[in-house]
């Protein structure tokens, strides 16, 4: 039977006056695809910054495979295996392509930090072992010519690119993507699909918050509608399509998901 690996159970978020979001709830199952949908300030931001505990929820809480990841620490959920990447890509400055995806595996690393300063055999080996992974990586998603420049001169689509690349050196088990397509063309953007579902092929749980509804219809296996920070319908492609309350949260883009 399939595993539950990410739970939203009645998850409300009040800023000041603004209910961000409602007593949410959904679940995504092990090894499977989801894609987040929504009108700008439907609450999927929200969704994920409750999850990470970026901020706490006003009520509610979210699992991952079954355990509370309330007032669990960012750093503890990482090593849990939930990693994501946001909105707009967070690169890390000064420091090259490879680097920044080598960082993504540092939670991972094994020898002590004393042991990496000493540059002992065992540090070393598992440094050589972490470059060749992140230089396969930056190779498998078409940025192997970056991997020395600096990551902040990037074209936009890459540091998205890129930003996803450091969150699979991570080894995750569940990945939150927020908008990865934003910034991408036409090109990346069959890539990026390519990526994904390759990744899901190779059991990862994956969430992805999107505007581009021709990747979001091809790519995810489920489909959870938000509005006004409600679900408002939560089901597959063919389910969602010709949803009324799905085209009534998007009036005036319609079109967009009844044609994608
Ligand atoms: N830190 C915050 N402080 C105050 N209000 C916030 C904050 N974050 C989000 N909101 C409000 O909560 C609501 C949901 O915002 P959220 O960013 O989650 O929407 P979204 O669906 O991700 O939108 P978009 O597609 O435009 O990114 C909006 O009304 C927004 O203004």
């Amino acid at each position: 039977m399939t595993r539950t690996a990410l739970e939203a159970i009645n998850l409300s978020k009040h800023f000041g006056g603004v209910l961000a979001l409602n007593d949410t709830s959904f679940t995504v199952p092990e090894g499977s695809l989801c894609a987040l949908i929504g009108p700008n300030g439907a609450g999927k931001s929200t969704i994920f910054n409750l999850i990470t505990n970026f901020y706490p929820a006003s009520s509610g809480e979210a699992r991952l495979f079954g355990e509370t990841l309330t007032g669990c620490p960012a750093a503890r959920i990482a090593a849990r295996g939930l990693v994501r990447t946001f909105q707009t890509a967070r690169v890390f400055p000064g420091m090259t392509a490879l680097q920044n995806v080598l960082a993504g595996a540092r939670m991972h690393q094994h020898s002590s930090g004393l042991a990496q300063m000493l540059w002992l055999r065992g540090a070393r080996r598992e440094e050589q072992a972490l470059s060749r992974r992140a230089e396969g990586l930056l190779d498998l998603v078409g940025l192997s010519a970056f991997r020395d420049a600096a990551a902040t001169d990037l074209p936009m689509g890459a540091q998205k690119m890129l930003e996803v690349t450091r969150a699979l050196m991570a080894r995750p088990r569940v990945l939150l993507l927020d908008e990865p397509a934003a910034g991408l063309n036409d090109t990346e953007t069959v890539e990026l699909a390519a990526l994904l579902r390759a990744v899901r092929g190779n059991g990862v749980t994956i969430m992805v918050v999107e505007h581009n509804m021709a990747l979001v219809m091809n790519i995810a296996d489920q489909i959870v509608v938000l509005d006004a920070g409600c679900v408002v319908a939560d089901g597959t492609s063919v389910e969602i399509r010709g949803n009324p309350r799905v085209i009534e949260a998007y009036v005036g883009r319609d079109e967009e998901v009844a044609s994608a």
